[in-house]
């Protein structure tokens, strides 16, 4: 397993990876992020900026309605393959992808991820961003903050999961993403 970026984790169940692909793999990652349909992520109405298209399975946030979408395509597969196994889990159980690309300006808000999915592991593509996370203290919120370098990984699990909300603060550059989640059991 590629050494974590800081040697001691920023929280328990967080565990990162630098250099988890190559930048030839990067770089053919963004172009076929790029080809793939994607839309500005919709929620209750409202529009993002960061532009989505996920396979596997896919949660509605329109209809709040989650079901079995599109395959996840051959060419993720290795990536998939390679995901699952720094999270310690098959393949197969990595069902579902969400591809995001945040153009300048684009961020994503504070949220846990929605509770049909388990495992996030997450790879980073293009600018440099940080993830930042938060809980609720008494009179405030605790606060840690994780920078992910370009071809980077993460893995939230447990507390880091569940116990925390995340987000990524807007950038000025191009930044893309491959998010892969299996399924509450
Ligand atoms: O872009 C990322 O790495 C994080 C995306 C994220 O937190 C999410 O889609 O739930
Ligand atoms: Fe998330």
């Amino acid at each position: 397993m590629p050494a974590d970026l800081f040697g001691a984790p920023v929280l328990p169940g967080l565990a990162t990876a630098g250099d988890f692909i190559s930048p030839d793999e990067e770089g053919t990652l963004i172009a076929a992020i790029d080809a793939a349909p994607l839309a500005p992520f919709r929620f209750q109405g409202w529009t993002g900026k960061r532009l989505t298209h996920s396979y596997g399975w896919t949660y509605d946030f329109d209809r709040a309605r989650f079901a079995e979408s599109e395959p996840i395509p051959e060419w993720l597969r290795p990536l998939q393959a390679r995901a699952a196994a720094f999270a310690g889990l098959e393949p197969a159980e990595l069902a579902h992808v969400l591809l995001i690309r945040y153009d300048p300006g684009a961020g994503i808000g504070w949220h846990r991820d929605r509770p049909v999915f388990e495992h996030v592991v997450g790879v980073s593509l293009g600018a440099e961003a940080g993830m930042r996370f938060r809980r609720r203290r008494d009179g405030g919120f605790e606060r840690r903050s994780l920078p992910l370098p370009p071809r980077a990984a993460y893995h939230l699990s447990e507390e880091a999961r569940h116990g925390w909300e995340h987000s990524i603060a807007p950038i000025q550059e191009t930044r893309w993403s491959v998010t892969f989640r299996s399924l509450r059991r």
